[in-house]
């Protein structure tokens, strides 16, 4: 199969810094693909670079169309930018709070999206709306409450809906569980492995803990000091690492 995403020579230096270097990887349709590292390896650098948030220093990053032709993202104007994060791709940060909007209710939040897309149906977007949320166990009863009166976990759930509601081609995930409690993160992670079979969703996920790559994602990328020291299969760098960095993090797991 032809891959959605393909990553060459991905470098972003902040002047002197590096922030990732030299990253090449493939990310194929229905695959979750996780970055895994310890704070400043890098992850969000090379995520954000790959979502065409930063402009690279160096290197591409190919992004397949449903027209099968491929779309060079450093050459794309803002505007093809903005066109392709409303209709192709989804964003879930990790503090909720800066992917939801905090001032209209929960519904809203999930319907604005379609509306973006061109739906105008009243009733159709809040049945559709409804539907979402209790696809990620919130109450619909709550479907016109502001955000601001939910707890941090419904607000990541909520921040899943909204992003998900519109079947995006491609997903790019920012620690999505770190920062809430360990209970509330299992959950999340729960419904996010659920959500992730059901919709075939090809995403790429930061996360500083192997435990979670363990949990949704097939293959694995290993950074250390903004380079990839280790990919592969999940498992198989679990089960055995090659690199003393990569045979550092594992034990780390295994021993929490
Ligand atoms: N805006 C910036 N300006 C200068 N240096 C930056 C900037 N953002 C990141 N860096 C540097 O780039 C390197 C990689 O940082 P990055 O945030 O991508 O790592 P990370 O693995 O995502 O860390 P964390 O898990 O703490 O978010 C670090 O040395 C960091 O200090």
């Amino acid at each position: 199969m032809s891959a959605l995403l393909q990553v060459r020579g991905l470098s972003r230096h902040y002047g002197q810094r590096v922030g990732c270097e030299d990253v090449s990887f493939d990310l194929h349709p229905g695959e979750l693909l996780c970055i895994v590292g310890e704070s400043g390896s890098g992850k969000s650098t090379l995520l954000n670079t790959v979502a065409a948030q930063l402009a690279p220093s160096s290197g591409s990053v190919r992004y397949r169309q449903r027209s099968g032709g491929w779309l060079e993202l450093s050459a794309l104007s803002e505007a093809d930018r903005r066109r392709l994060a409303r209709e192709e791709w989804g964003f879930v940060t990790q503090n909720p709070r800066d992917g939801l909007r905090l001032n209209v209710s929960a519904g809203a939040n999930v319907a604005e999206r379609l509306m973006a897309l061109g739906m105008r149906n009243y009733s159709q977007l809040r049945h559709i709306a409804r539907g979402w949320l209790e696809r990620v166990e919130i109450d619909p009863a709550r479907i016109d409450d502001a955000p601001t009166s939910f707890s941090g976990g419904m607000q990541q759930r909520l921040q899943i809906a909204r992003t998900l509601v519109t079947q995006p081609r491609l997903v790019f995930m920012d620690e999505p569980t770190a920062g809430l409690d360990v209970s509330v993160q299992a959950r999340i992670l729960d419904l996010l492995r659920r959500l992730v079979n059901e919709l075939g969703l090809a995403a790429v996920m930061v996360t500083h803990d192997l435990a979670v790559a363990r949990l949704l994602a097939a293959r694995t990328i290993v950074m250390q000091g903004g380079r990839v020291v280790e990919t592969g299969l999940t498992d198989q760098i679990l089960d055995d690492p090659q690199h003393p960095y990569t045979q550092l993090l594992v034990s780390s797991v295994l021993t929490t």
